[in-house]
């Protein structure tokens, strides 16, 4: 046996968290068909951290929306740890949504009139099984500023507060849709390494959607979108540190 309790000789057995199959998305806009997405397969195990990326308009943002429960493919199949999500049962979406995905946008989206405890606290009060805001607070290195309100914290510790309240019901995904995209280069290495943190330390599944390629070194797959399609992939030999990037 090994320190990791798995047999000499026998690669330990990774979960798939993500399987997906032929998904297409069109949008109908009045007289006019958006394609999307399509043609989308793809395989996301437990623990990897995945970055997106893509020009303007490659469907990045509405492969992760799917796959976080907030918006349905047109057709294809999306599972989470071998449920389908896509039968149009709108009670396990919802149950996914609530249980199992942490969301970070680009904008935090915390509310001004209350401190950054209580943001997180408000998603840990109706969660299963908890961290404390405190514990998830301090995974981001904000456990010192916890009683000050949105407007007393700078963009990036804001960010890293949207990060404590995404991941404080303890989720298996973590999906980020530029989270740096309004914060300069140092600030938004503090919120990716808080990131990083997090998928490592808790083993979560983390997919982040960026326009910045030297992202890619963090990651251990990178995928590449063009008109809605996964036009290339590669992974990384290993992950780069976060403050070794070049940007
Ligand atoms: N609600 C919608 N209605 C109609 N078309 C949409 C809608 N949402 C996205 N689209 C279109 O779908 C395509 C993919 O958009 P998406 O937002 O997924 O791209 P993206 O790669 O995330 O872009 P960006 O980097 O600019 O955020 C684009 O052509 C976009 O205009």
């Amino acid at each position: 046996m090994t320190d990791h309790g798995s047999v000499i000789g026998v690669p330990p057995l990774i979960m798939t968290i993500f399987e997906a199959r032929g998904l297409r998305k069109v949008y109908h806009t009045g007289e006019l068909d958006v394609v999307a997405l399509q043609k989308v397969d793809l395989d996301f195990k437990q623990g990897e951290l995945v970055v997106l990326l893509g020009a303007s308009g490659s469907g990045k943002s509405t492969l992760l929306n799917i796959l976080g429960g907030l918006d349905v493919p047109t057709t294809g199949q999306l599972r989470y740890k071998g449920w389908d999500l896509t039968d149009g049962n709108e009670r396990t979406l919802t149950q996914f949504r609530r249980n199992c995905v942490g969301f970070v946008f680009q904008l935090y989206n915390l509310i001004p009139s209350l401190t950054a405890r209580e943001n997180v606290a408000l998603i840990t009060d109706i969660s299963r099984d908890p961290m404390k805001p405190e514990d998830a607070l301090a995974m981001v290195n904000m456990e010192h500023r916890m009683d000050h309100f949105p407007s007393q914290l700078s963009g990036g510790e804001q960010q890293r507060v949207a990060i404590a309240r995404a991941i404080a019901k303890k989720p298996e995904v973590l999906l980020c849709d530029e989270p740096t995209g309004a914060l300069d280069v140092n600030t938004g290495i503090t919120v990716l390494e808080a990131v990083e943190r997090i998928n490592r330390e808790l083993g979560t599944l983390a997919v982040i959607i960026t326009h910045n390629a030297d992202m890619a070194d963090m990651a251990d797959r990178v995928l590449h979108l063009k008109d809605g399609q996964i036009i290339k992939e590669h992974r990384n030999d290993e992950r780069k540190p976060v403050t070794s990037l070049k940007w």
